[in-house]
């Protein structure tokens, strides 16, 4: 199996605190992650760590084995842009922009497609998650639940390998939470690699794999395996999960 991100003794420190410690993890190609821990023990810190939108105050990054740690600014703009989607608690899309505006930009900024290929690609994601009928719309006026959807599209515009999510449903109520999971889930079944930050058992549930962080180190992890959406066994895996996090005093 193919390793998407590698990530090898990664230490970051603000000022005088360490916030983590000796990081290993390996990430495989169509892999799904969730990241938990308590409030504070630098889940996002990590996120944020490999994903190039902050530096590691030491340690290595590799993405398909090349290390990103120490790239420069620019090549690290293009990474993300190119190879990189990011779906965060809030949607983040620009005010003054249509919902099918915002989707393309990033394709348009990384000039590799053409026009049309930008747009068939934008039209393919609204459909798969079911916003093409607002796609026109202005940002202001459209649910929560759309606004992320449609965050989601921008985080694909451009096809990445690996979609990073920090607490992606936060925001949501538990109907349209389930929504996004499933778009996610559905994204991940096609090949992207996932890897999510979150506090909710019910989200993390969605993975392949979650890791606990506590004091800076990765404590314990748990497979669950690939998630299919049957009902019966999603409670499984919840409940698999709660007790485990149980375990870690959550
Ligand atoms: N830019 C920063 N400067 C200084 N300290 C920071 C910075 N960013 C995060 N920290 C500290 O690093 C620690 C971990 O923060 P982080 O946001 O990664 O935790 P988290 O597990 O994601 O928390 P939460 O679940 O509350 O979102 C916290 O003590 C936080 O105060």
């Amino acid at each position: 199996m193919k390793t998407t991100l590698e990530v090898q003794n990664l230490c970051k420190s603000y000022e005088d605190s360490n916030v983590l410690n000796d990081i290993n993890l390996k990430v495989n190609e169509g892999e799904f992650l969730a990241i938990m821990g308590q409030s504070g023990s630098g889940k996002s810190t990590l996120l944020y760590s490999i994903s190039g939108m902050d530096r590691p105050t030491s340690g290595k990054v590799m993405l398909y084995g090349k290390d990103i740690s120490e790239v420069d600014d620019d090549k690290m703009s293009s990474i993300r842009l190119n190879k990189m989607g990011f779906v965060f608690q809030h949607s983040y899309l620009l005010k003054n922009l249509s919902i099918r505006d915002n989707i393309v930009l990033p394709g348009f900024k990384a000039r590799t497609k053409s026009r049309e290929e930008i747009n068939r690609n934008a039209d393919r994601l609204l459909a798969k998650t079911g916003i093409e009928g607002v796609a026109n719309h202005d940002i202001k006026k459209v649910s929560g639940g759309q606004l992320q959807r449609a965050a989601i599209c921008r985080a694909l515009i451009n096809q990445p390998d690996i979609l990073f999510c920090d607490e992606p449903t936060g925001a949501l109520n538990s109907s349209t939470s389930k929504e996004v999971m499933d778009i996610i889930n559905t994204v991940n079944s096609e090949g992207t690699t996932v890897i999510m930050v979150t506090h909710s058992a019910k989200v993390a549930s969605r993975a392949d794999r979650v890791i606990f962080l506590m004091d800076g180190k990765i404590h314990d992890e748990l497979i669950l395996g690939k998630y299919n959406g049957e009902e019966r066994r999603t409670s499984e895996r919840v409940q698999k999960l709660s007790e485990w996090l149980e375990k870690q005093g959550f």
